[in-house]
């Protein structure tokens, strides 16, 4: 079920994300206000609300690259500062863009299993696992967005944690790319992992996730299963749409 070694199913099967009472401002603005929730393993959580709601912060606030202002997000009941090799608990795809384009994609990967004692062999499983393993060689500059999101799923799989985040990775997609991310996603589920899922397309996340996870403004709207939404909505998206009705605001101070 879980091919790396030195990570059993059990370990995976507790892992979770938990955010309490997260709180993250910055200058006058509320970017993250009040926020709990648990995100369990088994299931795709789907993490949604309108632009500027606060999902980005949120998972950048799990990852530990920036300190909230008051509450707690924790992998693993753990900080993130606090994991011995992160990459082994949590993997994360939040900008496919950042990433140094003169390497190749090989080499990219590379640096980042040496930093959490991650070897080569792995590397290039990953590469293998998201299709890349025909351009692994070629400098990640010349890479379209499509290969530039593989490469940071790659990424994100290489210590094979059992907690996954992925911020909009169906962006510029093509359908093919869209329904591979679809399956991937619902494997990594299946195989026990915990995984949150930010995007903005209904109608993919409606095919995707189990359990949904409502934002806006900052603060909690619902938490609910998709079964649970469309009974009582005619789709996800006018679930979306009424539960985040009011809460569409970009940027203002709050
Ligand atoms: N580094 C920062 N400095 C100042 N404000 C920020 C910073 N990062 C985010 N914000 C603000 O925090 C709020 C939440 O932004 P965030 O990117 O988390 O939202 P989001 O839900 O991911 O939005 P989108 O769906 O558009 O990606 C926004 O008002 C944004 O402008």
């Amino acid at each position: 079920m879980v091919r790396c070694a030195g990570r059993g199913p059990r370990r995976i099967l507790d892992a979770v994300i938990e955010l309490r009472r997260l709180t993250k401002r910055y200058g006058g603005a509320l970017a993250v206000d009040d926020l709990s929730f648990t995100v369990e393993p088994g299931h795709v959580t789907g993490f949604l609300g309108p632009n500027g709601a606060g999902k980005s912060t949120s998972m950048r606030l799990v990852l530990g690259l920036d300190a909230p202002t008051s509450g707690v997000a924790l992998v693993n009941g753990r900080r993130y500062a606090s994991l011995r090799r992160p990459m082994r608990e949590v993997g994360a795809l939040l900008d496919a863009g950042a990433v140094h384009g003169g390497r190749s994609a090989y080499n990219h990967l590379l640096c980042l299993a040496r930093t959490n004692g991650i070897g080569p062999l792995r590397v290039a499983e990953v590469l293998e696992q998201v299709g890349l393993s025909g351009v692994a060689r070629k400098r990640v500059g010349t890479f379209s967005l499509g290969m530039k999101q593989r490469l940071g799923i790659a990424a994100a799989l290489l210590g094979d944690p059992g907690v996954l985040m992925f911020d909009e990775p169906v962006n510029g997609l093509d359908p093919d790319g869209v329904r591979w991310i679809r399956d991937l996603m619902r494997t990594l589920a299946h195989e026990g992992r915990t995984v949150l899922l930010s995007s903005h397309l209904m109608s993919e996340m409606a095919l995707t996730a189990d359990r949904i996870v409502v934002i806006g403004r900052g603060r909690l709207i619902a938490e609910a299963t998709v079964q649970e939404l469309t009974a009582r909505y005619p789709s996800l998206e006018d679930a979306y749409m009424a539960l985040t009705a009011g809460s569409v605001q970009y940027g203002a101070s709050r």
